[in-house]
Parts: C-alpha cells; structure tokens; sequence
C-alpha cells in the first residue's frame, strides 16, 4: 500500500542510518582501492595482494554493522510494514543526487532482508528493479575528476598525445623510456589508422582513473575516429630495475574481454561514480553483461544483483527445463543447468563417496580461497546464493529425483510466497560461467579421428593449454589437487580453466616427493600403493598414468608439459614462492609484449 503520507517519526531516522552506513561502506571502498596506486609506485606486490583479498569483505561487514546499529537505535525488526513503506520511500529520496544510487539501493536491499527476514519482507520493501537512474550522473564538486578525458591528436601528434595521457596519471615513479614506449604503442596502431581518412571527431578518450591488479596498472581507453570505436588497454609494469614501462599494447573487444575476464582477480579502481565507469567499460565490450563488469571492478554485489535480475529476466522470455549438467558427475557437487543459459549451477551434496574426505565447510571454504585469490584466469569465479527459488514446472523430473537423492538438505519443494506457484527453493549455491568439460572436448576430437587435422589441432592445442593453465595456478601458488581432464573447461575464447575446487591447496603446504624405490619384489610388483602417504603428499610421477592414456595426448603433453611430472619442478616453484617472489601473470598473449622488460 503505497503511502500518503510520510507521517511515522522513525522512518527518516532508519533511512538516513542506512544511507550513512552505506555511504561509510563505499568511502572505506574507495580508499582502499585508490590506495593500490600507491601500492603499485612503491612495488608493494604482497600489499597489493592483500588488499584485493581483504577488499572483498569489506561489505559483509559494513552490512552487519548497519543491521546491528538499525536494531539497537531503532528496533528496526519490530517496525510495522507501514513503518518499512515510508523508510524506503525516504530512503529514495535520499538517493536523488547521489552518485553511487544503485549501490546504495543494493546496500538497502543487504540490510532490509537481513533485518526483515525471508518469511516477513515483501518485494515491495526492496529494489527489485532501480528506482533511480544511473544515467548522466556527474560529480560537480570543484575539484572532482571527470569519468575520462578525451584528447584531440592529429596523425603528427599521436605520439605526444599518448605522452601526455600517460603524464596525466603521475604516477610516483620513473619511466625507462616513456618515449620509446609511447612510440611503440603508436606503432602497434599504426595497423589500424594508417589507411584510414581522420574524421573529425578523431579523439581518443581515458578513463582518469587507473586499474590496478597484482604487479600491473592499466590504462584503459577508446579511440574514436567517424563511426568507429576501438577499445585499448595499455598494462604498465616495473621492469628488473624498478622502472617502470608500457608493456603491450591491447586493441579491440576480444583483448579487453581477457583482461577483464571472470576468472581473473577484481581491479582496484578510484571511482567517484562506478556506473559511469560501467557505462564507459560497456561501450567498449557490448557483449559483456553489467554485472560481470561491476564484478571486475571489485563491485561484487552490484554484480550478483544484476546477475540475478538478467536470471529472472531471461528465465521469462525461455521455456526450457533445468537439467543434470552434460559430462562426468562430481561426487561432491551436483551441477545442473538450463539449456539455454550459459552458466551452471553448483550444489554441495549431502554426503561423499570414499575416497573424498571432506565436509561441506571444508568445501565452502575452498570455494571462498578461490574467490579471493587471484584466479589468474585460471579459476572460474562463483557467485553464491542462498534461499533460491525456481518455478517447479521448469525442472526436470530427474534433475529433481538426483536432488532429494545427493542433497535433501538443500531442497524445498513448496509455494512459499503463497503466489499459487510450486517452486523449488536450493538453500545453498554457486553459479559459474558454463564451459564445455576438457573431456568433453577432447572426446569431440577422438570421435571425429584425429586424423583429420582439424580434430587434431582441437587436441593439440586443448592438450597445451591445459599445461599452461596448470603452470599459471602454479605461479599463483594453487595445487589444483584433482587434475583429471573433467574438472578443467573450455571458454568461448578457447582457454582452459579450472573449476572443481574442493581438493585445491596452496602450493606452499604441498609435500612433493619422488616415489621410494621399491624395498623388495612384493612392494615392486605390487598394484597398490605401497608406500604411506601423509595427507599433503603429492607425487608428480604418478599424475601420468590418470592423464595419458591416450598415445597422441600423451606425446603432445610430453613435448611441451613433461615437467609437470618432475618433482623438481614443483619444488623449486613452491621454493621461490616461499622466498617470496611474485609471478607475473599476464592477461594477454606473450607475442603481444614489445620486450623492453629486459631492457
Ligand atoms: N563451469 C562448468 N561448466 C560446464 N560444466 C561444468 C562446470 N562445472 C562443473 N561442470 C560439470 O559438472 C561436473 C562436476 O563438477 P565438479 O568437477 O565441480 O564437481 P566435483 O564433485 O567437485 O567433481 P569431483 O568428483 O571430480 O571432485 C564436471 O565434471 C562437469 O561435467
């Protein structure tokens, strides 16, 4: 019932103190997030890991501060629905002129249904949808920095205009040779505008604020010449001497995709107006929905905001039936999906087959590690949700039967908003980005005969990057435990991640040890293993037999992965990182490097 009038006296006062808690959450945000500039000047690589890691809490916490400081100054809980119309209508109010309103719709909507509890609240006390636009929003404050800056070079120009971008940015440190990278970069550019007349709106246009993640800063932009648009993103790194320089320089859709991939780690960025940014990020990767752009920027909960409503969209506008996922079954996760979505999602069952030892916290927890180490675009991130609900009439009765087999405990099957509607509400999942299994696509290849070099080449080249992922988690100091082919997929840009989380350790608490030889002929010719095995053993020459059975993967992996059977190379990997050295991990091509690091 819509309000007439905003007559109760504590409305305004639990608005404001949820506006305020807000806005304490996303100063404390922005902090910290412009603090990683500072971080990167003074190669504070440790620090800066940290902080990304540490960042994701962050609103967690200002949530529980606010629901606990709304109950004991207001009883909150106790407030009529009356009492909850006029907050929010207050609480809209407050949102005009501020410059992170959908945020702080969704901080409204963290704290009501905490305080509200499922069974009380009604989608009328939340944001189901935006109740204010993030369109056209500025900051006018004196001395506020716009979204990006746009620059005016002729042919001539290029290379001090890009002189002058990167100027703009001060960055507290030297360059090796600013010039001699701006050179470069106008070179790799030369490609796309040398045959091409100047219009006359020729501009390039930079977001004024820097991305940072682990060892990097990146510069990110468009140029903009008629009616065309290309995105670039320039990564900036510190070279052996501590200088710093322009290591690549990325152009088009398909390299910004990868930098801003969902199995990387969030950038740290200082931004007064995050739609802004989003609408910016947008322009130059129309494929990639908001809410995985609000993810990359460290807005996780705006992201799985929007995921969920892009979910309900889409789950109106299709027909088809959830259903067990394609491919090997997890012994602790059941996965299913819809046909016509891209994404999976990801239950814990109730109890595991032997060998697997392990808890439904144990795995919770794993799945939290990953989300806040850096994946390195190896590891697909997760969102988490609790208390789903799905019409029942769109799921398949054996998706259903494998549910009350492998996780009862999870599953309610009733209409619990009284709607008339039958659903079915998961209490715990995960949603990850859908990928075709490895072993699936390898078998593609198989059956179609590698003879024919088209399956071959999808061999080869799944075989190869299925190394290097291995090699990247490596460098990040993840043992991905389970290596078999199924817990790895393909992405649509054809790179291999992980994804089955629940046997991952750190590299550093790993035990890589060679096979003892034999004592006596019966320990030889035994089947089992015959030697004991402490619980973070690890023993490389053995991954073999599980991966290669197959003589033609078996030869391409030998060529170029061999080492990953040598215990040597675990080891001296988990030693370095004990010495504390930082990988580099690059979101892009090696080839794409103009190699001045060695300079
Ligand atoms: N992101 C994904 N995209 C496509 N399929 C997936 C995805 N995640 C999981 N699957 C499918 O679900 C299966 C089980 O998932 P997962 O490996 O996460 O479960 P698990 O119980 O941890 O497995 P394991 O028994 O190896 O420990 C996979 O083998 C794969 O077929």
């Amino acid at each position: 019932m819509f309000p007439q009038r905003l007559d109760a006296p504590q409305a305004y006062g639990i608005a404001k103190a949820m506006m305020d808690g807000f806005n304490r959450h996303y100063r404390l945000f922005r902090t910290e997030s412009a603090r990683a500039k500072h971080r990167f000047e003074t190669a504070d690589w440790h620090g800066q890991q940290r902080a990304q890691r540490e960042r994701i809490e962050f609103y967690d916490l200002r949530v529980k501060e606010c629901v606990r400081r709304l109950e004991k100054e207001f009883g909150a809980g106790a407030q009529s629905m009356d009492v909850w119309h006029q907050i929010k209508l207050h609480y809209i109010g407050l949102l005009v002129d501020h410059h992170q309103p959908e945020l702080a719709e969704t901080f409204f909507n963290s704290v009501t249904t905490k305080i509200l509890h499922r069974t009380h609240f009604h989608n009328d006390f939340i944001f189901v949808r935006p109740a204010v636009s993030t369109e056209y929003i500025e900051n006018d404050e004196p001395a506020a920095r716009p979204t990006y800056r746009a620059y005016y070079p002729s042919r001539d120009t290029l290379n001090a205009t890009f002189y002058s971008v990167i100027e703009n940015f001060q960055l507290q440190r030297e360059f090796a040779d600013l010039a001699r990278d701006t050179a470069c970069v106008v070179d790799a550019m030369r490609s796309r505008i040398d045959k091409v007349k100047l219009r006359a709106n020729f501009q390039i246009q930079v977001l004024t604020s820097l991305f940072f993640r682990n060892k990097g800063a990146y510069v990110v932009g468009k140029i903009i010449n008629g009616f065309n648009e290309v995105p670039f993103a320039l990564p900036i790194l510190h070279d052996d001497d501590g200088k710093l320089f322009i290591d690549a320089a990325l152009f088009g859709e398909d390299d910004l995709q990868m930098l801003f991939s969902f199995a990387r780690a969030y950038f740290m960025v200082d931004m007064e107006v995050p739609s802004a940014y989003v609408q910016f990020l947008r322009s130059l990767m129309p494929r990639k929905p908001r809410a995985e752009i609000y993810n990359a920027l460290g807005l996780a909960k705006q992201g799985k905001t929007l995921f969920y409503r892009d979910f309900l969209y889409h789950l109106k506008h299709s027909s088809d039936k959830f259903r067990i996922a394609p491919g090997i079954k997890g012994m602790v996760m059941l996965v299913f999906d819809l046909p016509s979505f891209p994404f999976v999602f990801k239950l814990i069952k109730d109890y595991f087959p032997p060998p697997k030892e392990t808890t439904r916290e144990q795995i919770k927890a794993k799945y939290l590690l990953v989300k806040q180490h850096d994946r390195v675009g190896r590891m697909a991130d997760t969102l988490e949700y609790s208390e789903v609900a799905f019409p029942r009439d769109r799921f398949d009765d054996a998706l259903i039967a494998e549910i009350e087999k492998y996780a009862p405990s999870q599953l309610e099957i009733s209409d619990r908003d009284g709607d008339g509607q039958t659903e079915v509400i998961i209490k715990h999942l995960y949603i990850e980005r859908r990928m075709i299994p490895l072993n699936i696509y390898l078998q593609e290849a198989f059956d179609t005969g590698l003879s024919d070099p088209r399956a071959h080449q999808q061999m080869e080249r799944s075989v190869v990057e299925y190394g290097n992922a291995i090699k990247d988690l490596v460098a990040a100091n993840i043992f991905p435990g389970d290596m078999l082919w199924k817990n790895f997929g393909i992405t649509r840009n054809g790179k291999v991640v992980f994804y089955d989380y629940d046997e991952i350790e750190y590299l550093t608490d790993c035990n890589f040890r060679r096979v003892p030889t034999p004592r006596n002929e019966e320990e030889e010719m035994s089947g089992e293993v015959w030697y004991t095995v402490a619980p973070h053993d690890v023993f490389p020459e053995t991954f073999g037999p599980f991966l290669l059975g197959n003589d033609a993967v078996r030869a391409v992996f030998m060529q170029h992965h061999g080492d990953l059977l040598d215990v040597d190379f675990w080891q001296q990997h988990k030693e370095r990182i004990q010495a504390g050295h930082v990988y580099d991990v690059f979101p892009y091509d090696p080839e794409r490097r103009f190699h001045h690091a060695a300079h």
